[in-house]
């Protein structure tokens, strides 16, 4: 099984449950669901005249549409070549759950990581059993993908990105609709670090006892 890679890199999770671990992120190329203020629009496309080897790949700094394909041990070897000390890993993108994750996660659980994906929860999912899934539902956005009631039951963890009432209030019906475990964390991440987003965000957190998510690499200014 290939994997269409974006790109690899060690840095602190900024967002979710997990905000302050460091973690190795895996970024899938690819996604058809089209938010517009989405952070990571080159991922978007698998332009086959941007396909790259591993090795430029590896020498990628700062985000373009180059990809690579790469198997689940080349992506473990680049872990040890790079010498990354983290052993959480986020499988991101793009949409990664369009692809079947499990030979990924046997490889790297194997070796010891604990893995999480972020997903905007419209493609079934394929992953390990013990893989924390953060799921980030994706409402009206034009590519019209729905959200999966399976993902939502699967989720580990709700994060949903707001900026107005009006997407609280699509939140709620699709809580409703699609219930989570009742276990399963709820956080609200404000849109692009706007104020009244911010403002929104930690008003309905306190209200509803919800858990902010602010993004710490955009405050940080790391990757
Ligand atoms: C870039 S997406 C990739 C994974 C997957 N496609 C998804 O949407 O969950 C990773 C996370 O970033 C969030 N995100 C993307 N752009 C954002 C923005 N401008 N402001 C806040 N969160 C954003 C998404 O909602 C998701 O939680
Ligand atoms: N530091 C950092 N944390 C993140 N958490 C989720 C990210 C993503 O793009 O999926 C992300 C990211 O791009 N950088
Ligand atoms: S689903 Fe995720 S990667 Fe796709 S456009 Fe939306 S935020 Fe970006
Ligand atoms: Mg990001």
């Amino acid at each position: 099984m290939m994997y269409p890679i974006n790109e690899i890199f060690e840095t602190i999770q900024g967002e979710g449950m997990f905000t302050g671990v460091p973690a190795i992120f895996v970024r899938l190329q690819g996604c058809p669901v089209g938010c517009p203020w989405c952070d990571t629009q080159h991922t978007w496309d698998m332009k086959p005249e941007l396909k790259v080897s591993a090795e430029q790949l590896a020498s990628k700094t700062g985000p373009t549409a180059e990809w690579a394909e790469l198997s689940a041990n080349v992506i473990l070897q680049l872990f040890r070549e790079r010498k990354f000390t983290a052993r959480h890993v986020v499988i991101t993108g793009g949409e990664p759950a369009m692809y079947d994750l499990r030979p990924l996660a046997e490889v790297l659980e194997q070796a010891g990581y604990r893995l999480q994906i972020e997903t905007s929860g419209t493609f079934a999912l394929q992953v390990s059993a013990q893989m924390w899934v953060t799921v980030s539902p994706k409402l009206d956005m034009p590519g019209g993908y729905l959200v999966r009631p399976d993902c939502m039951k699967r989720a580990d963890e709700i994060k949903y990105p707001v900026a107005m009432q009006k997407h609280i209030d699509a939140l709620d019906l699709l809580l409703q609709q699609c219930p989570p475990r009742s276990d399963a964390v709820i956080s609200l991440q404000p849109i692009s670090q706007r104020p009244r987003a911010t403002e929104l965000a930690i008003q309905t957190c306190i209200e509803r006892n919800w858990r902010l998510s602010v993004q710490l690499h955009k405050y940080l200014h790391i990757e």
